[in-house]
């Protein structure tokens, strides 16, 4: 089965070269046209991910048509992206196993990059590929594992040996909303975790974070119907370390940002920021108690400062743990 990736992202550029790295042909799809030739001409994607050479079974193309012919299609957009990417090519992606590679909660639906293939493209079989993995470790072949959750546990099984190469081992769930909270959560912890070493506040804070903020994962997964045993794997225990306590992060970097005061670059893609919205609408929606959440949530709207948020945070009453 032929695989394509739409989304020539950090990320999909990444798995683009480890899939090819075996020499079956890959095809990274990129919407931009002078950005596909450009990256076809010199063997590397310079603009998302520089440094690390194509191999010779990868191709390039702008052309959404040629990219669909896959079987098996990588959807490598940003989350706040997936729906209307989604719509736009309904068409050509129906009937596909589809291969979410994001991480999020849209901010418009309130719904995980699954729920989002499956709402919009109800012929396809939607599966999401997560867990910890930045993608420059991943290009330069360093060993990865990663959770692949599909409901369709046969197709799941194939799409878990088809995406597993040298340096990506796979593991795989049925526990698609499991495997999809728990990518999309971690990243509103590690800005939370970043913010608190921004601020000065130190490693046990971070660790008081990490772990209360891994509470408040498992609260909301829960209440949704996720399997604890999910949240407690790759996709969302394994994902929350790597992502707070490493400065690669996007996330992690844009919550030492805010602690320390300083800007941030706008460009680059910090898929907690959105989430951490999404996340506390749907909190509040279900009555679940998010506090990490909300005051990321609150910092972001300009409603409060980080001080305050931490302080808030600190006094809340003492309760069991
Ligand atoms: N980077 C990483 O280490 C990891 C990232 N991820 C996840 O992967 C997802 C993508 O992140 P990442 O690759 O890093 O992001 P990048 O910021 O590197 O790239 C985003 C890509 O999405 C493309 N894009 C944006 N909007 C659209 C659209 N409407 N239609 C088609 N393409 C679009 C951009 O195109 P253009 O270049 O033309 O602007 C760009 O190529 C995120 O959800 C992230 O959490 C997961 C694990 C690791
Ligand atoms: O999801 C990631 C690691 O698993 C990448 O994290 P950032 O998006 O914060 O860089």
């Amino acid at each position: 089965m032929s695989i394509s990736v739409l989304g020539a992202g950090a990320f999909g550029t990444a798995l683009a070269i480890s899939l090819a790295r075996s020499g079956q042909p890959v095809i990274l799809w990129a919407r931009d046209a002078d950005h596909a030739k450009m990256m076809q001409a010199d063997r590397e994607n310079a603009k998302r991910l520089s440094g690390h050479r194509f191999p010779d079974s990868l191709t390039v193309t702008a052309d959404i048509e040629i990219a669909t012919q896959a079987e098996i299609l990588l959807l490598a957009t940003p989350m706040q992206q997936l729906a209307r990417f989604t719509t736009e090519h309904a068409d050509l992606l129906a009937n596909h196993p589809l291969v979410a590679c994001c991480k999020g909660v849209d901010l418009q639906t309130g719904l995980g990059p699954v729920a989002t293939l499956a709402q919009i493209c109800p012929t396809a079989t939607p599966a999401i590929l997560t867990g910890p993995s930045f993608a420059n470790d991943i290009a330069r072949g360093l060993p990865t594992a990663l959770t692949l959750a599909c409901a369709d546990d046969t197709i799941g099984a194939m799409l878990q040996t088809r995406l597993s190469t040298e340096n990506l081992r796979l593991y795989r769930t049925t526990d698609t909303t499991g495997a999809e909270l728990g990518g999309a959560l971690k990243n509103v912890v590690a800005i939370a975790c970043g913010a608190a070493m921004g601020a000065g506040l130190g490693e046990s804070a971070r660790a008081a974070v990490m772990t209360r903020g891994y509470a408040e994962m498992q609260r909301l997964a829960q209440d949704m119907g996720a399997k604890a045993q999910t949240l407690s794997g790759l996709s969302g225990f394994g994902d929350l370390t790597l992502t707070c306590t490493s400065e690669q992060s996007r996330n992690y970097s844009y919550g030492l940002a805010l602690g320390q005061g300083k800007p941030f670059d706008p460009n680059i893609t910090v898929e907690g920021a959105k989430t951490a919205l999404a996340v506390s609408n749907l909190a509040k929606n279900r009555n679940v108690e998010m506090p990490i959440t909300e005051v990321i949530a609150a910092v972001l709207t300009e409603k409060t400062t980080i001080q305050k948020a931490m302080e808030a945070l600190l006094s809340r009453p003492l309760k069991k743990e």
